[in-house]
């Protein structure tokens, strides 16, 4: 910054207001421009990639004032929030500088504008605070009106607030510094995400429209969560006050997904990317609300079988009625986003096309109701819901239909809103207003016969108002009556007494239309508000038989099948497929396989070799699993399902740099986070767990990893290890319910005799033996040298050991466990030592003997 003595007092009014606001990018009104300097000049010039300037030595760029909103959009999409800096005064005084302030905070967890949000991603502002042994939080999403509160009191390593956050994905986290530094510690939060520090909110006054103190009693924290968040929105946004009411909601009625399981199973994204996620392959949704709530239910499936089934039962009722889908996509085609319009529209701030979008999903009662009149019972519970409510849909409806013109301009001001006939004194004035504009006509006929200048014409424009134009060429021809106005290069332009009475009339009427259509707009919209309610839960009603019906399609178009779902601790699918991994490659060539675990087998080993389609078994069981507890169908030939309270995985490497840990850190922190928190009914994937360090080191880990998950009598979680170690085939002879399984390939010779492999992708019962690595390196395109030599590599080292590379380490372990001389060794109990704990032992021990 500048010495300030330097500065113009234009930017000495600047800093002062960027020092009040250093959180914020200050958008700082000069004329038509958003103006930003320094440091958040830099910042903007990178996030929306326009020119960097210099004023005074002090780097700006600007962005024009009218498409302000999509610049905004792009910042606090990048986790940014914006102050709009106004200016408020008259620019006199002594300085004749215009006083200005910061009038609007837009944060990413705050805002309300379509062209802001993403129309079928939830936006959610998340207040989270911990406690001694727990924590709590409030989610809410202003834009849609969605409250909700959690408390989990003994939670001490904040597991379910982990898998709570993977699900909502928020734009905005508010929370105090304990909270903060005890989740930056855990990685919960990505640095993308904005997150501000609060203060606690523990006021015990609760507001009087919220649900009542006895739902409040031992939920202290969350209330002040609710609290904190309601506060900062209303200092933000003050009309949210009152249309926002929370709800308690038990997050452990959902099965946990942690952040992990969300990313590497590409529920809703694949590489930040919709495109390729599970969510993307399944959405045929017709409403922003179905498919905000198709995302949703992906991320939260139940876990309480009577819900699992009411849900199941309404997609199996479309499934059999193909009638009742295709007609009620055409119905649901015509409804706009309920729930923002409504959140706009409780707010003051929704304007003429939300409220003709509004008019256009509201007039489609009628057909809705001859549709429940018909299908009624393929959603028994939702028939109910939506035809208590519309009677009062109907009259809303009727309002906006005779009041909403049905393609207004954008804005208010632009008038033209008002349907013709809604409204008799406004009838009047454009009555009087369309007269006027005759009159004008017949002036101009006037004049022109008066004149005889042929080329006259009247017109107008907002500087001079009407006027009467004449050619260059015909001006000598004006009478003395006519005033000049204004000279252009071919033309004058001149006004008259009476042209100036006619302006009078026509404008004042113009004025009053608008006055008037401003007015009658904001009483629909109020009487609109106070049916926020209903209309909420006629949206949510809504989505929901959009989800139901496209999840029925979705079993139609990808051939899924009902599942059998119960309480058991069953995993078992006949011909199971991954359906994105399926919709990727050509028709027919996905390779389906069954699984069956929480039997006789309760962890499966799964070795072979590279590209043999481990990783994709792996994650298709996690896939079906979440498909069949969210209510859909399955894509298997047949599948049982018992229900399954958390999948968790270790798939895939990725380091924390940032925070300072390396890919095996970051894998052995995500493993034992799973060895902590993995319960019987638990789903377990490894992918190559242990690879990131030494083999040894590795195979000891990965033993002794899958020896601590084993419980027999299938009493421990259900696991899928994919593994290159092939030492760990041999725990199938030491406990009963660990079985091999491996990736199938075929080993051919090409027509110069060189030996080649297909992948077959069949997962079969017993080991695979070899990885394939190099084959896999040269179909990746390694250079044919490298391939030749490190083909040459492993001759010798296979020569030099007498067998695979890691087989030899694991004899010379087993050795070492069962030698006879080292008599300390069997002090402990050896199941519970990794080989590597036990090499080490013994060669200490040696150590020992020999000084
Ligand atoms: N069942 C299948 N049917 C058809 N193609 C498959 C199947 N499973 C996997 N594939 C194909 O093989 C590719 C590799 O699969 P996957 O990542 O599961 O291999 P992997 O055995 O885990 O390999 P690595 O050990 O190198 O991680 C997939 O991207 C997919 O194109």
């Amino acid at each position: 910054m500048q010495e300030s003595k330097q500065l113009t007092p234009l930017m000495r009014q600047y800093n002062d207001i960027k020092s009040k606001n250093t959180d914020l990018i200050v958008f700082f009104r000069l004329g038509d421009f958003y103006e930003m300097f320094d440091s958040d000049a830099r910042e903007a010039s990178r996030i929306l990639g326009i020119a960097l300037t210099q004023r005074g030595g002090v780097p700006m760029c600007g962005v024009p004032y009218h498409a302000a909103a999509n610049y905004i959009s792009k910042i606090i999409k990048e986790g940014r929030k914006v102050g709009i800096c106004e200016q408020v005064g008259t620019g006199e005084g002594k300085s004749k500088l215009f006083e200005r302030k910061i009038v609007r905070v837009i944060t990413p967890g705050t805002v309300i504008e379509d062209n802001m949000l993403q129309s079928n991603v939830s936006n959610y502002l998340v207040c989270v605070f911990t406690d001694k042994k727990g924590w709590g939080a409030a989610a809410i999403d202003v834009s849609t009106g969605e409250f909700w509160v959690t408390e989990q009191a003994d939670d001490i390593s904040l597991n379910g607030l982990s898998c709570m956050l993977a699900a909502l994905n928020p734009a905005e986290i508010l929370l105090d510094k304990i909270t903060l530094d005890r989740v930056k510690s855990s990685m919960m939060i990505p640095g993308s995400v904005a997150t501000t520090i609060v203060p606690r909110e523990e006021s015990s006054q609760i507001p009087s429209n919220w649900p009542s103190q006895s739902v409040w009693a031992g939920k202290k924290t969350a209330l002040t969560c609710a609290l904190t968040a309601i506060k900062y929105i209303n200092v933000n946004e003050p009309g949210f006050k009152d249309l926002l009411i929370p709800f308690y909601k038990e997050i452990s009625d959902y099965l946990a997904l942690d952040e992990n399981a969300v990313r590497t199973l590409e529920l809703v994204s694949q590489n930040g990317a919709r495109k390729g996620s599970l969510w993307h392959l399944l959405d045929f949704t017709v409403t922003p609300m179905g498919g905000r709530t198709l995302k949703n239910w992906i991320l939260n499936p139940l876990l309480n079988l009577a819900d699992i089934e009411k849900r199941q039962n309404c997609v199996s009722n479309f499934y059999d009625n193909p009638l009742a889908y295709e007609e009620l996509k055409v119905i649901l085609a015509d409804i706009s986003d309920i729930e923002r319009i409504m959140s706009r529209v409780g707010t003051g701030n929704a304007g003429p096309r939300d409220l003709a979008g509004l008019a256009r999903s509201l007039a489609v009662h009628g057909a809705l109701k001859n549709w429940f009149d018909k299908y009624g019972a393929v959603v028994p519970y939702l028939k109910e819901n939506i035809l208590s409510k519309i009677t009062v849909i109907e009259d809303l409806a009727n309002l906006l239909n005779s009041a909403i013109e049905p393609n207004p301009p954008i804005k208010i001001s632009d008038g033209g809103i008002i349907k013709q006939g809604f409204n008799a004194e406004l009838d009047d004035l454009r009555n009087t207003k369309n007269n006027s504009s005759k009159t004008l006509a017949e002036l101009c006929e006037r004049e022109k016969a008066k004149t005889g200048i042929s080329t006259l014409k009247v017109g107008f424009n907002s500087v001079f108002g009407y006027y009467i134009e004449v050619s260059k060429g015909q001006s000598g021809k004006v009478p003395f009556s006519y005033t000049r106005k204004q000279t252009l290069t071919n033309a004058e332009r001149f006004i008259t007494e009476e042209l100036k009475e006619i302006e009078d009339k026509i404008l004042h009427a113009e004025e009053k239309i608008l006055r008037l259509e401003t007015s009658l707009f904001d009483s629909v919209r109020k009487h609109l508000a106070e049916h926020i309610g209903v209309m909420r839960s006629f949206a949510k009603a809504i989505a929901e038989l959009d989800v139901y019906s496209n999840l029925a399609h979705c079993a139609k178009v990808y051939k899924f099948t009902k599942p059998v779902i119960d309480e058991s601790n069953i995993l078992k699918a006949a011909d199971l497929r991954h359906p994105v991994v399926e919709a990727c490659l050509p028709l027919g060539s996905f390779v389906p396989n069954d699984i069956d675990l929480g039997g006789e087998t309760q962890i499966s080993v799964i070795t072979g070799p590279n590209m043999g389609g481990k990783s994709v078994y792996l994650k298709q069981a996690a896939v079906l699993v979440i498909l069949a507890q969210m209510g859909s169908f399955v894509p298997a030939a047949s599948a049982h399902v018992g229900i399954v309270d958390k999948i968790m995985t270790r798939i895939g490497a990725q380091d924390a740099i940032a925070m300072g840990q390396s890919t095996f850190m970051v894998e052995m922190k995500e493993t034992s986070h799973i060895l902590a928190s993995c319960t019987p009914k638990s789903l377990i994937l490894l992918d190559e767990v242990g690879r990131g360090t030494s083999t040894f080191d590795g195979i000891s880990i990965a033993w002794a990893i899958t020896e601590f998950l084993y419980k027999p009598h299938g009493g421990g979680a259900k696991v899928l290890f994919a593994t290159h170690y092939f030492e760990l085939t041999d725990l199938e002879n030491k406990y009963k319910g660990i079985k091999n399984f491996h990736a199938e390939v075929q080993e051919y010779k090409d027509a110069d005799g060189q030996s080649k492999i297909a992948f077959l992708y069949k997962i079969k019962e017993g080991a695979g033996d070899k990885s394939y690595g190099i084959h896999v390196g040269e179909l990746a395109g390694l250079p044919a040298t490298v391939i030749v030599r490190a083909k040459k590599v492993i001759k010798d080292l296979e020569a030099k050991k007498g067998t695979s590379v890691s087989k030899k380490e694991d004899d010379i372990v087993g050795d070492l466990f069962s030698s006879p001389i080292v008599e300390e060794i069997k002090l402990v109990n050896t199941d519970a030592v990794t080989p590597m704990q036990a090499l080490q032992m013994i060669l200490e021990w040696k150590k020992r003997i020999n000084s």
